[in-house]
């Protein structure tokens, strides 16, 4: 006779998703069979919370820590994301920016075997619903991908930027309630154009240069459209961190037949609308009373030049979305964008290449246009430094500065530089998270401008609502939404954002808005709910 054996709870233990530890009960433990298989005590909730957190609070740097909520993610969801949920101020910088930053670029050497997503290479040309095939969970609602070529601000990073369609789906379930279960990270790897991962011995990848032929559009479409074919019409697909080129046209290309959107383009103009309707109060001008320059001309900063713009259009209908584009200047690495440029300048700046003189430095635009608003999208650190904010601060009474690049080490200030340079006179917001600043005696805090608070509560409004489209008066629905929700004190203390600490409610209205909007104009494949914020509300895990 066999010996006899019982593998059920050992499984049970090794499923990230049903793995409960010390705290399953003596009920749990008879019924699985993990008699044996954890040591005797039996832990509350909250025991365990502090003991997860006692953890990773040893941990003496930041690294070292995003190693260990990722071991956590992989043994103990339900705790993973209940650490997330009660300390989401400590956390987020842990897996999300600016430390995934440094884990993406270390992402070959800190890898751990653990099946984490779907790396698509462009080998598998023809064997994609394979692929998706292998994964285990067949009900997939959001799925966010990346072909790793502009990771944040740090450039071209191959498949070491799986870090970010990972840290980006923890944040759909930490911020907003979409279940784990139906999340999905994708990398497409279709190689590196950067040497020194080409040269790592380490390096996972392709190591081939990235393949600029047509096999890269081809993969691209197998993809959207096998995803679309398994998963349904409903399936989020989330661009993340493609390159310029790829980003804009893949985005319009794909806009009228997917549920989809940019992240970069469309999510980052959201967030940084909704903080610029927040600061409205404190500048006491509307948004078409402002001008604005622009250093740093891809993704981020024509994306939220052209929600601006648009925004400017309905809140002043007299205004032709032409008009509203003449108010908004950008600055790119060849000094402004102006008409005479035309010839050489890639498609999406074209709308903003205006019949005015060059410049050719910020300094140059910023003494020419007197703008209000100065938004930094260049990935390069200290481009604001204190001419720029000196100036800023002697042509406006209240001038906004947001540095958004990221992660910490990309941004073009610090929130105390800002602030010291304009003697505490700027609305300033980052891309990444900067401690308060003291003053004299004034406290100020910068509000964190990032994507993580509307891209969640986006996609818990697609998968609740059911939509099949994600269009770009959504971004300008979540961006109203947002700024509904920074209170007078938030506003009182500088912040144009709520704090994070209130994310999880902010991503539940952002939700309820979107998915109601997105009914309204037909995209929604269930039917008219008696409340959208019961709806979303019930469609969130909690942990
Ligand atoms: O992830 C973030 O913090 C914002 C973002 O999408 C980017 O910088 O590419
Ligand atoms: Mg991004």
């Amino acid at each position: 006779m066999a010996p006899a054996q019982n593998s059920t709870g050992f499984n049970v233990m090794h499923t990230p998703s049903l793995n409960k530890g010390l705290e399953f009960t003596a009920e749990e433990r008879e019924a699985n069979n993990l008699r044996g298989l954890v040591p005797s005590a039996i832990w509350s909730p909250e025991l365990h919370l502090q003991h997860a957190m006692a953890q990773l609070r040893s941990k003496a740097t930041p690294i070292e820590k995003y190693i260990f909520m990722q071991s956590m993610q992989d043994r103990n969801e339900q705790l993973y994301y209940r650490m997330l949920a009660a300390h989401t101020h400590e956390l987020m910088p842990i897996v999300y920016t600016p430390t995934v930053g440094q884990a993406c670029t270390d992402f070959s050497h800190i890898y751990r075997q653990t099946p984490r997503g779907v790396y698509i290479s462009i080998n598998d040309l023809g064997h994609v619903r394979e692929i998706l095939d292998n994964w285990p969970e067949q009900d997939i609602r959001a799925i966010v991908f990346t072909d790793g070529e502009r990771i944040l601000g740090l450039g071209d990073l191959g498949i070491n930027g799986m870090g970010i369609p990972i840290g980006k789906l923890a944040l759909y379930t930490a911020c907003a309630g979409v279940h784990p279960k139906y999340c999905l990270p994708v990398t497409l790897d279709v190689g590196t154009n950067t040497q020194s991962i080409l040269d790592d011995p380490f390096y996972m990848g392709l190591r081939q240069r990235r393949d600029r032929t047509e096999a890269y559009d081809q993969l691209v479409d197998e993809f959207m459209t096998e995803a679309k074919a398994k998963y349904g019409p409903q399936v989020l697909l989330q661009f993340e961190d493609f390159g310029n080129t790829n980003a804009f046209r893949l985005l319009h290309k794909y806009q009228p037949t997917h549920c989809t959107f940019n992240d970069d383009i469309q999510g980052t103009a959201s967030v940084v609308l909704g903080g610029l309707f927040a600061a409205e109060q404190i500048t006491q001008k509307s948004l078409s009373e402002h001008k604005f320059v622009f250093m740093g001309a891809g993704e981020a900063g024509t994306g939220i030049a052209d929600l601006i713009a648009m925004a400017i259009t309905k809140e002043d209908p007299e205004k032709s979305i032409e008009d509203a584009r003449k108010q908004i200047y950008l600055v790119d690495s060849k000094g402004l964008v102006i008409a005479e440029r035309k010839e050489g300048l890639q498609h999406h700046k074209l709308n903003y290449a205006h019949d005015v003189p060059a410049a050719s430095t910020l300094i140059e635009t910023i003494e020419r246009v007197q703008p209000s608003v100065l938004i930094g999208v260049c990935t390069i650190a200290k481009t604001f430094n204190q001419q720029v904010c000196e100036l800023m601060a002697s042509i406006n009474e209240r001038p906004v500065i947001f540095a958004l690049s990221n992660p910490t080490s990309k941004a073009e200030c610090t929130a105390e530089e800002a602030y010291t340079w304009t003697k505490g006179k700027c609305v300033f917001a980052s891309g990444s998270p900067f401690d308060p600043v003291t003053l004299g005696d004034e406290v100020f805090v910068p509000g964190q401008g990032n994507n993580a608070y509307v891209f969640p509560g986006i996609g818990l409004g697609v998968v609740a609502g059911g939509l099949t489209r994600v269009d770009d008066t959504i971004m300008l629905v979540a961006a109203r939404t947002l700024a509904d929700h920074v209170t007078d004190d938030d506003l009182k203390t500088g912040s144009v954002y709520p704090p994070l600490s209130k994310i999880r409610d902010v991503s539940l209205k952002i939700a309820a808005a979107v998915a109601e909007y997105g009914f309204e104009q037909g995209y929604a494949t269930i039917e008219k709910p008696e409340s959208w914020t019961e709806l979303c509300q019930a469609a969130m895990y909690s942990p």
